[in-house]
């Protein structure tokens, strides 16, 4: 195995004066980082009509919207600009200056280093990064959450445009050798999906594509749009790849007996795209009855989800936990490298080595102390979280008064694996594995 692609391990983050909990705001020295949204979604499904709203709507926001090419958006009433390297003085990159203050960048020319600098440059509040429609996110959304170029930008989260009309075609395609289709890879490493297009279908279907959806990936904050109108606040502020250990990500808030119930959110149509016909009303909160201590049943041969809750962790099982997830991550590269063949393994799990995309999780240790679990594909990272602000509001939503205990949203210990091949055999080694180190 190549040292360079060892697996990152289990890894306390040391606590700095700053980052411990009631010190006050984490390293205040440090410019606060711009987040960067990483957008997906298959051809047609309505990633311009998005972001042609972001470039000329009146949100507020500051965005700069880095394209593969401005396409039509030069139409858009603009001022062209150009970024000059400092040192140099060559011209690195240049951009549109819009009318409500965004940015809309060639992307095609750009590499991070250079979006970087000129969000800091320009001051923006947020970077969107457009993706063409077949492209793979996962090797993408990977290499800006390890680029070390990143510098003041900080990897928010994968925003996947669907068109709901076409979706579950487009994820039954099949490929090649059985290779996971691009819509699946791209619905299993989005963190947050608009079901788009919803003019289009009848209740019926949108209530199937949403089940679909969530039994592929379950930690997903679902918007249903018209024209990929949302409110853009719902898709920000998701820190799915959040290295600042004192902000949980809002995944973490998915309560495992009722993940259906999580998070909904639903647009408004704008009344002027109303079509004649009467409008279909998106889906009722419903549940499947699911159980989640289980992986779902698949609905595609390719991407499956186990969603596994955890025991509060003694030290020695919070080690087991660490050389549980390092094998299963060998498992997983020996797959992806193509080179197959026995991988040093410490844990035994029967079966086929599964192909993870995309790991998520929390866990606690008897002590109290909590951990967020990120992983892409074979990399993974843990870090303590130190919460810095409880939850101001008591469990009713009514502010908690001046000396009275402020509430913590309770959040579950789990592990969330999501790619092909995950099953039920991961939650079954899992536990073995932690019962023997009780
Ligand atoms: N009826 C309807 N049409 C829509 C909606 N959203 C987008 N469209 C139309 O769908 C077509 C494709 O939308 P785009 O925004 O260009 O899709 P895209 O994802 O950027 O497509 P590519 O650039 O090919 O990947 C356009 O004609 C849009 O006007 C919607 O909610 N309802």
């Amino acid at each position: 195995m190549d040292s360079d692609e060892d697996v990152p391990q289990l890894e306390e983050v040391e606590d700095s004066p700053a980052s411990s909990p009631g010190a006050g705001p984490s390293r205040p020295l440090e410019r606060k980082k711009v987040p960067l949204t990483l957008l997906t979604g298959y051809l047609g499904a309505g990633k311009s009509t998005l972001l042609e709203y972001v470039l000329t709507a009146d949100h507020g926001y500051r965005i700069a919207v880095c394209m593969n090419d401005f396409g039509d958006t030069t139409d858009i009433e603009s001022k062209s600009l150009t970024l000059r390297d400092p040192s140099t003085g060559e011209q690195t990159s240049s951009f549109l200056s819009l009318p409500n203050g965004c940015l809309c960048c060639s992307f095609k020319d750009m590499g991070i280093a250079a979006i970087e600098e000129m969000a800091v440059q320009q001051g923006v509040d947020w970077v969107m990064v457009e993706l063409t429609g077949v492209a793979d996110p996962v090797p993408i959304a990977r290499s800006f959450w390890e680029n070390e170029e990143m510098g003041d930008l900080v990897l928010d989260g994968v925003v996947c445009v669907v068109d709901s009309r076409n979706v579950l075609k487009q994820l039954a395609e099949e490929r090649p050798g059985g290779e996971v289709n691009e819509c699946q890879k791209q619905v299993a490493c989005a963190d947050v999906i608009l079901l788009n297009k919803t003019d289009l279908v009848t209740k019926s279907v949108l209530h199937q594509v949403e089940s679909t959806i969530r039994s592929i990936n379950p930690t997903l904050r679902v918007f249903f749009t018209v024209r990929s109108r949302i409110p853009l606040e719902g898709m920000f502020n998701v820190r799915a790849y959040s290295s600042d250990v004192s902000d949980p990500p809002s995944f973490l808030s998915l309560s495992l007996s009722s993940s259906e119930r999580s998070e909904r959110f639903e647009t408004q149509a704008d009344p002027a795209l109303a079509p004649a016909s009467p409008q279909p009303r998106p889906p009722r909160r419903h549940s499947h009855g699911h159980s989640h201590s289980h992986a779902h049943p698949p609905h595609y041969d390719g991407i499956t989800t186990a969603l596994i809750p955890l025991p509060n962790l003694s030290p020695t099982q919070f080690d087991a936990l660490n050389t549980f997830l390092d094998s299963t991550m060998s498992r997983t590269r020996s797959v992806t490298s193509g080179l197959g063949g026995d991988v040093n393994v410490d844990v035994p799990v029967p079966g086929p080595a599964p192909e993870i995309l995309r790991t998520k999780g929390l866990f606690r240790r008897a002590d109290g102390r909590e951990y967020v679990l990120q992983g892409v594909t074979d990399l993974f990272e843990i870090k303590e979280l130190h919460k810095k602000h409880p939850h101001p509001h008591r469990p009713d939503g009514r502010s908690t008064e001046p000396g009275e205990p402020a509430h913590e949203q309770h959040v579950e210990p789990k592990i969330v694996f999501i790619g092909k091949g995950v099953d039920h055999r991961l939650n079954e080694s899992l536990h073995t594995w932690l019962n023997l180190h009780a």
